[in-house]
Parts: structure tokens; sequence; C-alpha cells
């Protein structure tokens, strides 16, 4: 494996985007009390951090210079009372913000993953799992910097920084003038190293996500590596892209901790020319004391929020880049049109409740299927067929010919481009997909088995399924297996069903689609052949699934085909022939040959 090109690119994007944020202001609404809070504070802080420096000058020219010291205490005690103040400003402020950012992201990670769920097949098809999992965690999370740099609170920071330069203003215009002269240098620097981290930092972030696509594919192929020694190949190709990663770090620390050198030495400097410039104007007595004491305190609260005003420009330039993928998400198309007409209408669906539930098994048409996974590489071309009610067709062909392709578009994982299906003379294109899909079962090559016990596997939480667990178990004869093991029908399944066998995970996946009671079944079955004991239990369990229900198998197994009712096979999207067993080798065509080569033993 070798992962060279950026990953994910990140998109230096602007500070603040007008449609975005209008977009995103509509999370927040729910929660707008709280902002008002929080703005309604933001005075009352900007108060207390400029009234301190002020109530040190009045102590220090009124009392100690002059040596009156009974309004001292007082002053003392004003003075801590503002602290506190502004700490308990502080924590409500930092915290109504935090609180309200956990609230939108939680908001945002529940619409998003539901949205997700509704895409189609394709748009799963072109989107590494990868990057949805970073949409929905480290993009939001993005989403909540914003909340925790306290984007609100920069209308905190300028009415602070506005109230220190009235302040010094109006205390000495001269001794202000010179001590802002450092103001263009600091800018400039604090703007323009946080734009050079940026630049870095799009880097750090595609060499981060080349490094966690090589850890998912190479601890998720961990048994491959193993198994053909490719272990130190595997570790070299990690410590490239380990450095590669490390080394884009150093130019982001680097400027990071330049920006804090550069700020705390101009800072100083800052204070050098109040005491050079300040000192002067005290002997010449245009200022006083207590004003000098004040003036490098308001200088070294002015310094710090436009150091973070530029950590904040940097997080909503983030934060504006993450809102458009996470939009550009929720964009997506969903894939269902849901229909104007019911599947079945009100008082049809009174009758069947009526007959005790369980519908006759349903009749399938396929007619003129044309279907391309890309533009116009038809993998179905003209394909047609009817199944009977209650039918076993086997769908046989070479490798690549659409024999999965016809079950999923049966199950309209996929759209068709031109053609027809319908089910009991129903155009599939007219029912919702949920009632479609209620009407299917389909037991995949590889099942697919959850966290979770064996019982929550079979009727994956659905409160009817789970009333036929056992019954469904018993049908495909999986019972006798779970039936041994410690717990039981409580026994986890561990791994995706690691702490199971191949034919044991079948059974169980065999035991989900009767536990729901589909009228159709689709079944692929798997190519890798089990040993003759489970084949003969998986067999077994196969009759059970297919009793009543019309069933559509893509065949590898023999003994599945000659029981079929029909065989079609497939030939390059096309419908080659059709027959039983018997027919289609007296006819000495393609199903022959096919015979001759991957069924005879
Ligand atoms: N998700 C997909 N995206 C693009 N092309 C696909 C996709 N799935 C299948 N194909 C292509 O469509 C063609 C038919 O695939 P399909 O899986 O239907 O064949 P099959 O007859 O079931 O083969 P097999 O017997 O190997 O399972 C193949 O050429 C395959 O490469």
């Amino acid at each position: 494996m070798h992962f060279g090109g950026i990953y994910e690119d990140e998109v230096v994007g602007k500070m603040y985007d007008r449609k975005l944020m209008r977009r995103f202001v509509r999370y927040i609404a729910p929660y707008r009390r709280l902002i008002w809070v929080v703005l309604v504070m933001l005075p009352i802080m900007a108060v207390t951090k400029l009234a301190q420096p002020w109530l040190l000058k009045s102590a220090i020219d009124n009392h100690i210079v002059t040596g009156k010291l009974e309004g001292l205490p007082l002053l003392a005690a004003g003075f801590l009372g503002l602290i506190f103040a502004e700490s308990a400003v502080t924590f409500v402020e930092v915290y109504l913000l935090q609180y309200v950012g956990q609230k939108v992201m939680y908001d945002i990670r529940i619409e998003l993953f539901a949205h997700i769920q509704r895409l189609s097949a394709r748009f799963f098809d072109q989107t590494p799992v990868g990057s949805l999992v970073s949409r929905l965690t480290s993009d939001i999370e993005v989403l909540g910097e914003m909340f925790a740099a306290g984007i609100v609170t920069i209308v905190g920071d300028v009415m602070v920084l506005a109230g220190i330069v009235g302040i010094m203003l109006w205390m000495n215009v001269k001794l202000s003038l010179v001590t802002f002269s450092v103001l263009p240098l600091l800018i400039w620097v604090a703007f323009t190293f946080r734009n050079w981290m940026r630049v870095a930092f799009r880097q750090v972030r595609a060499r981060l996500g080349n490094l966690s696509a090589f850890l998912a594919e190479s601890l998720g192929g961990m048994m491959v590596v193993q198994l053909f020694n490719r272990e130190r190949d595997e570790a070299r190709e990690f410590r490239r892209l380990n450095e590669s990663y490390r080394d884009a770090n150093l130019p982001v620390i680097t400027w990071d901790a330049a920006l804090y050198a550069v700020v705390e030495s101009l800072s100083s400097v800052a204070v050098a020319l109040i005491i050079w410039y300040g000192g002067g104007e005290i002997v010449k007595e245009t200022l006083s004391f207590g004003a000098l004491v004040a003036f490098i305190q308001y200088i070294e609260r002015f310094f710090s929020p436009i150091r973070d005003l530029s950590a904040k420009y940097s997080v909503m330039q983030g934060a504006m880049a993450s809102l458009e993928r996470i939009f550009g998400l929720l964009d997506k198309k969903e894939e269902e049109q849901e229909p104007a007409r019911l599947l079945v209408s009100p008082p049809q669906a009174a009758a069947v409740a009526a007959a005790g539930g369980r519908r006759t098994p349903g009749s399938i048409s396929f007619s003129d299927l044309w279907f391309a996974y890309h533009n116009e590489d038809y993998v179905l071309k003209g394909f047609s067929l009817e199944v009977k009610s209650g039918e076993k067709v086997a769908l046989v062909g070479e490798t690549g010919g659409g024999k999965t392709t016809v079950t999923r578009l049966l199950s309209r994982l996929y759209e068709i481009n031109r053609g027809c299906i319908s089910i009991d003379g129903t155009d599939i294109r007219e029912m919702s997909l949920k009632s479609l899909r209620s009407r299917i079962g389909v037991v995949l090559q590889d099942p697919y088995l959850f966290t979770g016990t064996i019982a929550y596997n079979i009727s994956l939480g659905d409160p009817e399924a789970a009333k036929r667990v056992e019954r469904a178990a018993a049908v495909v004869g999986a019972d006798r297996f779970i039936r041994q093991l410690p717990k039981g029908f409580d026994e986890e399944v561990r791994e995706r069903g690691g702490n199971f066998s191949a034919g044991e995970r079948q059974l169980i996946s065999f035991a989900r689609a009767v536990a729901f009671d589909p009228e159709i079944l689709v079944l692929d079955e798997a190519t890798a052949s089990v040993d003759p004991a489970s084949e003969r239990l998986i067999q077994q369990g196969l009759e059970g699934l297919m009793e009543g229900r019309t069933t559509l198998v893509v065949a590898h197994r023999l003994s599945t085909i000659r029981d079929a009712d029909r065989i079609v096979v497939i030939h390059r999207g096309e419908k080659a022939e059709e027959g039983t067993h018997a027919e289609l080798l007296a006819a000495k065509g393609l199903y022959y040959r096919l015979y001759q080569l991957q069924f005879k033993e």
C-alpha cells in the first residue's frame, strides 16, 4: 500500500460566509435565549475588566502617594469585588457558550447521521467511509471550537479594546500615541503568522488523512498482512507516513512559538515605551504615577485580546470550511422519491390483516431492464424475467454477468435506467422503499453481523421480528448450535461474528430473513464451500427459509440449482437461456458448459 496523494484537502476559505452563517444560525435559534444572556453579560464583563486598572490608579494617586490611607480598604474591597464579578461572569459565559455549542453539535450530528442513512448505494460506492466519519466527528468538532473559542465574545473583545483605547486617550493622548506605535506591527504579526500557520496546517490535515486511511486499511487487513509476512513493509510505509505527518507539524509549531514570542516582546516594548516616555511626563508632572501604572495594566489587557482575535479568525476560517462540507453532505440528494400512491390501499391492507397477516408469495416481473453503474457502461441490457408466486428461480452465469445487480435493482438499492420491475403487478417505483423492502428478505454472501446478542442479530431490534426469533431459528435449523452455546440466544456476537464459523453466520442470517417473514426471498449464495456437515445444515436451513416464498437465488451450489423450479442463465447482462436443470443440460448450450466447468465435481 502506498498512500501518496493528498487524501483530503482543506480549503482555506473565507473567515465569514454570509450564506453559510445564515444557515448555521438556524441551528442556534432554539437556544437564542441563552445567547442573549451571554450578549447581555459582555458589557458587564468589559466594565469589570476596564475598571480594575482605574481603581489601581485611584488607589495610588489619591491614597498611597498622598498618604490618605483611610479610603484604601474600601478600594481594595471594590477591587476584590471586581475580580470576583469578572470570574463569575466569565464562568457563566464560557459555560453557556459551550453548553449551546454541545447542543448544536448534537443536533447537527443527529440530522447528518439520519441524512446519511437515507443516501443511495450509488453515493456509498463513490464516498469513502472514512470521509463520512470525519464529517460526523472532526468537522462537527470544529464547529464546537467556534463556541469554545468564543466567537460570540468577539463582540466583547472589541468592546474591551475600544474601551482601553478610549480610556488611554482620555488619560494622556501623547503617551497613548507613543504606546500605540507598536500596534501596526503587532496586528501584522498576529494575522500574518496565523495565516502562515494555517497554510502549514492544511498539510498537517492532509497527511493525517493519509495516515488514518493507511491505518484503517492496514489494521483491517492485519490477517492478510501477517499471513503474507508483510509486517516489515507495512511498518516501513507507516514510518514514512508518520514521519511526513511529524514534519508537517514542525512549521505549525514554529509559527505558533514565534507568534507568542513576538507578541510577548512587543508587549514588553510597549511597556518600555510607557516607562520611557511616561517617566519623563511624571517628572514634568503632566502624568500621575497612578496613571502610569494603569497604562501598563491597560496595555497588558490590550495585547491578549489581539492575539486571541487572530486565533479566533483561524477558528472561524476552519469552521466555515467545516460548515461548507457538512452542508454539502446535507445537500446530497436522498435516494427516495416517495411515491404519491401507497403500495396497498387501506381496504386491501385490512383484508391482508384479516387473513392472518401472512400474504401470499409475491410474483415478480422484470421487463426490459437496462442499467449501468457508470454512465453508459450497461451491466444489464434488456433483461426480462417473469417469476411466478412461490416459484424458486436460480440465476446462474459467469462471474460479472450481472446476477447480483438484478437482485439489487429489485430492492431498489439502485434505480434502473430503463425498463420496469413490478411485484404483483405494481411498479416498485410506486411503492415506498420501506414497504418494498419489508416485502423482500435479502440474504447476502457474507452475512453482516452486528455487535450484540444472537437474538438481536436475528430480530435487529424489530419488535415483531423479536417475537419470532426462536421460531425462525428453528425453521432454518440454527437453534441446534445456538442452544449449545453457554448463553444460548443471549450469546454475544463479537467482532462482526468472528467468534462464529462461516456456516453458523450463514444460519444466523437465514434466521434473520425468516424472522422478518418476507414474501420474496433474495439469496446471494456464498461462493466459498464449507465442510460437508455444515453444507448439509445450510441446505436444510435453505429449505426452511424458502418455504412459502418466491425465491430468487444467485446460485453457486449444485444442490440449490437442481432444486430450483427454473434456472436462468445470465450472460453479459442478458438472459441467455432458461429452463430446468435437465432441459438446459439437454440443450448443450451455455449452461451445459458452465455445468461442466463449475458444478460437476
Ligand atoms: N457498485 C458497483 N459499481 C460499479 N460497478 C459495479 C458495481 N457492482 C458491480 N459492478 C459491475 O457490474 C458487473 C456485474 O456485477 P454483478 O455483481 O451483478 O455480477 P454477478 O453476475 O453477480 O457476478 P458474481 O457471480 O461474481 O457475483 C460487473 O462487471 C461489476 O464489475
